[in-house]
């Protein structure tokens, strides 16, 4: 199906928005349910098609997946007996696969599975997952675009990550749940979901401790049970709408938000004469100054995510002055650029960084996204942007975008969605 999003550009975003439940950490927890071998509810999951093909996987596994409404899914995995997903059509646009490795290493010492996709941003190894699963005594073979990972006995170990990665510091964490004594990760990943992980698997009984530091201990159990979890709300679906309100020079209440999830992308717009109000688990973001230029660097958490580099790319265009944009974690996440460029931004991309000229005007055009925070960065675009945006390649936005377009429409926007 051939699905669009159209946006007549100029309205200022007014009104409130509420942040679904974080993308990066429900398709974490989703294949972590996996381990339980029991009954979990988990609430707070978004509505977007990553957790669909996820829960998907596990249905085929045997797991029984009930959707109770209201954003929960009632995942009991007592019936899986094997952990082994081969359909390439199914699992090659997502990323998060990888994590049914670490979850089916950690309860059958086995795990099969298709190599992991996700948003093409550059090179994006496993190595430090293969070291760490390795290091607990398991083997790991890649053959036909399968990745099998099998140990006759998992036991704890000290693991030194070469690189800070979000995914192998949770794949580790979820093997070593369950694996034979402690294992000790360093230079861990220290983002939001780390720590929502590692609280899902502490109350299904797991010994976890020093989530959200660089060093994390976990001592392995035996069994695990079901438990009830919360999604935390999306770190970059918010900052998404703090820049867009930015963007359109709106007025716009952000609810359901932590806000020290959000302090990087918070002091940037401030930086950028943008106000930024905090009220509890809200945030309002008034932009009524004309926007001044800044730079911009994306490291891992506690600094500027790289997932919001190409969304923050685009408020740039809009800055008086010159901008410069510094990608530090992925060495390809600047194709989208070139269709900012049909609209008439000036970017000059030089390696990992991007220096954006500020430009009186956007010119609406029929651009495509190339991945989901590409999409998002078109998006914001569009909504600044004289005349029409129509925006191809919808399902990348689809990942991680719960209701996007109707969440924009409720903030004013001239937004809707073709489904041809
Ligand atoms: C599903 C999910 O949660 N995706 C997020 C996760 O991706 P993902 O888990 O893939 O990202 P990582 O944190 O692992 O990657 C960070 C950097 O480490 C490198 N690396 C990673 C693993 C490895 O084994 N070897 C290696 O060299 C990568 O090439 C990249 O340069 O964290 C990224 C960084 O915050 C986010 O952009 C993604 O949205
Ligand atoms: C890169 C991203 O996702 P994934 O790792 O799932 O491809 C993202 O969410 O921006």
């Amino acid at each position: 199906m051939n699905k669009k999003l159209v946006i007549e550009g100029g309205s200022k975003l007014q009104g409130s928005v509420s942040i679904s439940g974080f993308k990066n950490s429900a398709i974490a927890i989703i294949p972590a349910a996996l381990l339980a071998g029991d009954n979990c509810i988990i609430d707070n999951l978004p509505n977007i098609s990553d957790v669909k093909v996820l829960a998907g996987i596990l249905k085929s596994l045997g797991a029984t997946v009930i959707d109770k409404g209201n954003n929960t899914l009632e995942i009991d995995s007592r019936n899986i007996t094997s952990c082994s997903y081969a359909d390439y059509e199914v699992a090659k646009d997502i990323r998060a696969s990888y994590y049914l490795l670490g979850a089916g290493l950690g309860r059958f010492k086995r795990a099969v599975g298709v190599y992991p996709g996700g948003c093409s941003i550059g090179s994006r190894p496993i190595d430090q997952h293969i070291k760490g699963f390795e290091a607990m005594g398991a083997k790991v073979s890649i053959e036909h675009g399968l990745v099998t990972v099998e140990a006759e006995k998992l036991v704890g170990a000290e693991i030194y990550l070469d690189v800070v990665s979000v995914g192998a510091t949770i794949n580790i964490m979820l093997a070593a749940t369950m694996a034979e004594g402690n294992t000790i990760i360093e230079n861990a990943a220290k983002e939001p979901h780390i720590v929502d992980v590692a609280n899902f698997l502490n109350c299904m009984g797991a010994d976890i401790k020093g989530a959200g530091t660089d060093v994390i201990k976990i001592k392995g159990v035996k069994e695990l049970k079901g438990c009830n979890h919360t999604v935390i709300p999306d770190q970059i679906e918010a900052g998404t709408y703090m820049i867009a309100a930015a963007a359109t020079k709106g007025d716009v209440i952000i609810n359901n938000v932590i806000p020290k999830h959000l302090e990087a992308i918070t002091a940037k717009l401030k930086e950028m004469g943008v106000d930024v109000i905090e009220n509890g688990e809200s945030l309002r973001v008034v932009a009524s100054n004309t926007l001044k230029s800044v730079s911009v660097k994306t490291l891992v958490y506690p600094g500027f995510p790289t997932d919001l580099q190409q969304p923050m790319t685009s408020l740039l265009t809009k800055a008086k002055g010159n901008s410069i944009v510094t990608e530090t974690i992925y060495d390809g996440r600047f194709k989208y650029v070139d269709e900012l460029k049909r609209m008439g931004a000036n970017i000059k991309v030089e390696g990992r960084a991007a220096v954006i000229y500020g430009v009186n005007r956007l010119s609406g055009a029929k651009v495509s996204a190339c991945d989901l925070r590409a999409g998002a960065a078109l998006v914001v675009a569009g909504l600044v942007a004289d005349g029409v945006t129509e925006i191809e390649n919808v399902h990348y936005i689809d990942r991680g975008y719960d209701k996007l377009h109707e969440k924009l429409q409720g903030l004013g926007a001239k937004i809707k969605r073709i489904n041809e």
